[in-house]
């Protein structure tokens, strides 16, 4: 059985005391004993890590947290860069791979995208591995291929048992921070590709261990919609992720009213 993760990607937003500002209102939302239904990640830039980390140790807060990239290195002359061994020190459960911001304005190809899986996995941390197609792609009727072979990049040399802890994120790339939502039906038909050929590549435990998340312009208002698709485990949230009322309403989207 798959639990529910909705992960708040923050993006570039909220400076350490924003961002202890907003845990702490998660926190107080999710305070209830019996919200255990969903795992709640935030993703937030490398400056609140710590501070986030502070909170949820110190309240023993129900929210778990991640960063946004690594380093495919684990330590050296790499101006500017983090390692994963730095994020595991920082007690990260997650970090986030191959977002389609990061291939898009750092060039970071599936080669890259592949070794970073690799450090995440040298350094125990889950990575929320992010494909998904452009506009022109889809438009060709091309997007099941495209992010298959985004997905068999990213996973050479990952093994089994590695494989099986995975997160993918599938993120149609023009609908994110567009306003425009793939249906839910788009969201299944990739994301049961998805769970497919990761059972060709690896087995049907795997497959159905892994986690599938959709991404793209989340909100309230269509969560429900994409929770409700049978190979759909949770959202990768991007925008919404940093309006504290708004993300509560996505995390607890199986109490809403359908
Ligand atoms: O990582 C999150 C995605 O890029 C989605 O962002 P968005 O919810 O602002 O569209």
């Amino acid at each position: 059985m798959r639990k529910p993760l909705i992960a708040g990607n923050w993006k570039m937003n909220l400076n350490h005391l924003e961002a202890i500002a907003l845990v702490q209102k998660l926190a107080f939302a999710f305070s209830d004993k019996d919200f255990d239904k969903v795992e709640v990640a935030v993703l937030p830039p490398y400056t609140d890590l710590r501070s986030v980390q502070t909170l949820v140790d110190g309240d023993k807060l129900r929210v778990v947290y991640g960063a946004q990239d690594l380093s495919q290195h684990d330590a050296g002359a790499y101006t500017g860069e983090i390692s994963g061994a730095m994020l595991a020190k920082l007690g990260c459960t997650f970090v986030v791979v191959g977002h389609s911001e990061r291939r898009q304005y750092h060039r970071e190809d599936d080669d890259i995208v592949n070794l970073k899986v690799q450090a995440a996995y040298r350094h125990s941390l889950t990575p929320i591995l992010c494909v998904g197609e452009g506009l022109a792609v889809r438009q060709a009727g091309e997007q099941v291929a495209h992010t298959l072979a985004q997905l068999e990049g990213a996973l050479r040399k990952v093994s089994a048992k590695q494989a099986q802890s995975i997160v993918v994120a599938y993120e149609p790339v023009w609908a994110i921070g567009t306003g425009e939502v793939a249906t839910p039906e788009d969201a299944q038909e990739v994301c049961a590709a998805l769970r497919v050929r990761l059972a060709e590549l690896y087995d049907s435990e795997v497959a159905s261990a892994v986690r599938i998340l959709y991404g793209g312009s989340v909100k309230s208002g269509n969560i429900a919609g994409i929770m409700a698709q049978p190979d759909v485990d949770g959202a990768l949230v991007g925008g919404a992720s940093i309006d504290a009322g708004e993300f509560v309403k996505i995390c607890r989207f199986s109490e809403m009213p359908g």
